[in-house]
C-alpha cells in the first residue's frame, strides 16, 4: 500500500448468490482525490462502491473475496466493526433521502447518535456542516422546517451535510447529481471540488463530462471487470485500451 493510498483493493471478487458481479478488481484509491467510477449500466460500479463500506452486507446471499485495505486494515477482516467502518466511510445516494424531520434534525441526527447533547454545540456543528455543504446561506432561516420541503438540489446538499456531520474520512457518492438540474448539478460539482481538500471522494457517475470535470482519477468498469484506470485527463484523451476508447467516445454503452 502506498503512502497516498486511502483504499487498496486487492483481487476483489463479489457475488450475489452464484452471480459474480465483480471479478479480480485491483485498484488504489488515493487520499484527498476524487476517483470516478464509470462504465455502462450493470457493469458493477455501484456494487464496487458499496463494497467500500460493506453496504452490500445488507443484501442477503452476497459474498466478497479478496481484500480491501482502508489505511492498511482489511475492512472484511472479522475484527472490523461495521458500524464504525460506515462512520468513517459515509455515503450519499442517487436520490436525495432526507429524513422526514426538520432541516436541523437531519444534520443533528448523527451528532446526537455520537452522543452530542449540548444544544449550543449542536447548533454550532449543524451550522458548520451546512456551510461545508454550501447550503447554509440558502436555508439558515428554514432550519425548523421540514427537509422534505426543500428543492431536490437542496435536499441532496442536506444529505451531504448529514453525511459530513459524523466526520467521515471518505465520502462515497452514487450518482449524486443524476436527479438534479444543471444548476444544482454545478453546485454539487463545486462542492465536491471543495470537499476533496478534506476528504477522499469516490463517485459513480454515468455522465462522462462530469467524471472529466470533477475527478483526478477515473476507473472504467465493464461486465464486472476493471478494464482501465488512471489519471482522468489521460484516460479521456489518450485511453490505453480500445474498449475504453469505444466507451468514452460513445460507441457502446
Ligand atoms: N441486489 C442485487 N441482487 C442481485 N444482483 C444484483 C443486485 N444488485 C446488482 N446486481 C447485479 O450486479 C450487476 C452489477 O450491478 P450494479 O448495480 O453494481 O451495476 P452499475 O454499474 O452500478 O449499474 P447502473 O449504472 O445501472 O447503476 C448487475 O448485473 C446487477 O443486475
Amino acid at each position: 500500500m502506498t503512502e497516498q493510498a486511502k483504499f487498496q483493493v486487492n483481487s476483489l471478487n463479489f457475488y450475489y448468490g452464484d452471480f459474480k458481479a465483480l471479478e479480480d478488481i485491483n485498484l488504489e484509491l488515493r487520499k484527498n482525490q476524487v476517483s470516478a467510477l464509470i462504465g455502462p449500466s450493470g457493469c458493477g460500479k455501484s456494487t464496487f462502491l458499496r463494497c467500500l463500506n460493506r453496504m452490500n452486507d445488507l443484501i442477503p446471499a452476497t459474498r466478497a473475496e479478496g481484500e480491501i485495505l482502508l489505511d492498511s486494515e482489511n475492512i472484511y477482516s472479522p475484527s472490523v466493526d461495521v458500524v464504525s467502518l460506515r462512520r468513517r466511510v459515509g455515503m450519499v445516494f442517487q436520490k436525495p433521502n432526507p429524513f422526514p424531520k426538520t432541516v436541523f434534525d437531519n444534520v443533528a441526527y448523527g451528532l446526537r447518535v455520537n452522543g452530542i447533547k449540548d444544544k449550543r454545540l449542536l447548533r454550532e456543528k449543524v451550522e458548520w456542516n451546512l456551510k461545508q455543504a454550501a447550503l447554509w446561506d440558502e436555508i439558515k432561516d428554514r432550519l425548523n422546517q421540514s427537509a422534505l420541503g426543500l428543492s431536490g438540489g437542496q435536499q441532496q446538499r442536506l444529505c451531504i451535510a448529514r453525511a459530513l456531520a459524523v466526520e467521515p474520512e471518505v465520502l462515497l457518492m452514487d450518482e449524486p447529481a443524476s436527479a438534479l438540474d444543471p444548476i444544482a448539478t454545478q453546485k454539487i460539482e463545486d462542492l465536491i471540488h471543495e470537499l476533496k481538500k478534506r476528504f477522499t471522494i469516490i463517485i459513480v457517475t454515468h455522465n462522462m463530462q462530469q467524471a472529466a470535470r470533477v475527478s483526478d482519477i477515473t476507473a472504467f468498469f465493464y461486465m464486472g471487470k476493471l478494464i482501465e484506470s488512471g489519471d482522468t485527463e489521460t484516460l479521456f484523451t489518450r485511453p490505453g485500451l480500445k474498449q475504453t476508447e469505444d466507451y468514452i467516445t460513445g460507441r457502446f454503452g
